[in-house]
């Protein structure tokens, strides 16, 4: 992925909005059509599975199977490796079976077993799909436990007892290697636990392209060749014209640090300038410019009373390590009122989002030139000075309300302003109800744990404001290539999620000529 590449965007979609695409479908006498391609996919990258531990041939694949549909779709999907020449098992969760799949089944040579045999190379879980509600219990199985510890888990759709919708998950489900989903990607696996847990990726067409809605929500997917017809592409990044100079290139001001968290400033200036800007100004008291001009010689110093006197920047960052001194929160309020006033892409981040209640006070929300950045602790605290019980209830992190997409979404539309909510999978909204999600991957497998440390979140502020003065996208497009560009740069610094890095490590990363600190 080079700076310049653009983003695919995947369309995501909720498990009823699949379901409504299947139902013309199946009404017309589709229904075991839609199934039969289902069950291809699903065979498909369970053989490739296969083929790359071994063979195909020979190789036993055990599928926990529920009673309806998603329990049909593997029972299908083993028939079709059962001719492969596979050894294919089923455990009968329910104790029954899609009536057609299971004699499909067992006419191809499939045997229902009472317990997953030893051993078992692939284990698919298809106990439940959409139609999941409820608490989930994971099955009693013998040899499941022992299966798990030495087989690649495929999902079926998405792994059972995951909420399609909000990717809440109870401790019984299983965690897959991959999720082979059918018709589109449900966003809830991308959201919450489902997005630990539902490992890598696959999407298996199953026609249902003509009659899926416009979706609001897409996913940012760094894979050029993304398996999903109607991936979109998002706005490239601009790069420097060589007529640019400087202040043409975009500038953006810093108020970041204080004698409490100085590295807050070198980190956030520090991923601007790896990032690449026109100018970089630090507005923050002397002890903190010394430290940070000293690592960084191209920052602009400002001293905070001077700021009024400088030229404005393109795009200001309020927020990074400023702590909880009044003074300097004052000064970040007079900079956020005047983007207000005029305009300019503002990220407000850590204490500056302290600075939110004061405008609710005044203006009644913030404004579409405002992205605030909050972590889900953060956000819970701003659900509270709106008295937003609901809100509350939806960044929970496992409560049985916890939803994190709606959650964005509604703090978007409540404070008028674009909202990122970081985690493992980041979720960007904008105040027009449109969402972004971002899933942290190496490899395409979820997780870039090494991301869990203090000062990254001031270094993605640092690339937010340089990318925000020097791009003219809607702060989505320019939010999507920040949350990408600082998950990468951790990506490559930790390839093998061992989480083995400091925040001040993925400056260097960002570029490779920055000279860091
Ligand atoms: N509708 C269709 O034509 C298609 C559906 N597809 C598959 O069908 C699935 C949806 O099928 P269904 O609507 O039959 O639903 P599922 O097969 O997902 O689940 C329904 C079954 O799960 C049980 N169940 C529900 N909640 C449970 C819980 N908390 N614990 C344990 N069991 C529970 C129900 O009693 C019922 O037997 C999709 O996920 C997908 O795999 C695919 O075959 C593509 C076509
Ligand atoms: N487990 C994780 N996997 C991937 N990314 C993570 C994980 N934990 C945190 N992050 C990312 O790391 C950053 C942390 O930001 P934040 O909590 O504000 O840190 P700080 O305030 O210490 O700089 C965010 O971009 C967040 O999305």
């Amino acid at each position: 992925m080079t700076r310049d590449d653009e983003l695919r965007l995947l369309p995501v979609y909720r498990g009823e909005q699949i379901r409504e695409a299947e139902a013309p479908l199946i009404e017309a006498g589709r229904g075991a059509e839609l199934m039969r391609r289902a069950a291809y996919g699903l065979a498909d990258c369970v053989a490739k599975i296969l083929q790359r531990r071994g063979r195909v041939y020979g190789a036993t694949v055990t599928a926990m199977v529920g009673s309806g549909n998603n329990g049909a779709d593997a029972l299908y999907a083993l028939s079709f490796l059962r001719r492969r020449g596979a050894a294919v098992r089923a455990v009968l969760v329910r104790g029954c079976a899609h009536q057609a799949s299971l004699a499909a089944f067992q006419r191809a040579g499939g045997r229902v077993v009472e317990s997953v045999p030893e051993p078992t190379e692939v284990l698919i879980d298809a106990v439940v799909g959409t139609g999941f509600s409820g608490d989930y219990q994971r099955p009693q199985t013998p040899g499941l436990e022992a299966a798990l510890s030495t087989a690649t888990v495929v999902a079926c759709d998405l792994p059972s007892g995951v909420d399609a919708d909000t990717g809440q998950a109870g401790d019984g489900v299983i965690s897959a290697e991959h999720t082979v989903t059918f018709g589109g990607i449900k966003q809830g696996l991308l959201a919450g636990a489902g997005s630990h847990l539902s490992g890598q990726l696959h999407t298996a067409d199953i026609g249902l392209g003509p009659h899926l809605p416009k979706t609001l929500v897409r996913a940012v997917s760094p894979h050029p060749a993304a398996d999903v017809a109607s991936a979109g592409r998002g706005e490239p990044l601009r790069s420097p014209a060589s007529t640019d100079h400087k202040y043409s290139r975009g500038t953006v001001g810093i108020h970041a640090g204080s004698d409490q968290f100085p590295g807050a400033a070198q980190l956030s200036v520090g991923a601007a300038v790896a990032t690449g800007v026109g100018m970089v100004t630090l507005v923050a008291p002397e002890t903190v410019r010394a430290h940070v001009v000293a690592a960084w010689p191209e920052t602009l110093g400002v001293e905070p009373d001077q700021q009024g006197r400088q030229a404005r920047t393109g795009a200001t960052v309020l927020g990074p390590g400023l702590g909880n001194d009044p003074q300097r929160l004052n000064e970040a309020q007079a900079a956020l009122e005047q983007c207000l006033d005029d305009g300019s892409p503002c990220v407000l981040d850590a204490s500056g989002l302290q600075l939110i209640r004061h405008q609710l006070h005044q203006r009644g929300g913030l404004g579409h030139n405002v992205l605030i950045t909050p972590h889900l602790g953060e956000a819970r605290r701003i659900a509270g000075d709106l008295r937003d019980q609901v809100l509350g209830r939806m960044l929970a992190t496992d409560g049985p309300k916890s939803d994190p997409v709606e959650a964005a979404r509604r703090l978007s539309g409540s404070l008028d302003c674009f909202v990122l909510l970081k985690g493992a999978t980041t979720v960007i909204a904008a105040p027009d109800a449109e969402v972004l999600l971002h899933r942290a991957q190496t490899h395409g497998r979820p997780g870039v744990p090494g991301l869990a440390t203090a000062g990254t979140g001031d270094v993605l502020c640092g690339i937010l404001g340089a990318l925000a003065a020097t791009q003219q996208g809607s702060w989505l497009d320019v939010a999507a290539h920040a949350v990408h560009r600082h998950t990468q740069a951790a990506a490559g610094l930790d390839p093998r999620a061992e989480a083995s890095f400091g925040a001040s490590a993925l400056i260097r990363a960002l570029s490779p000529s920055a000279v860091a600190p």
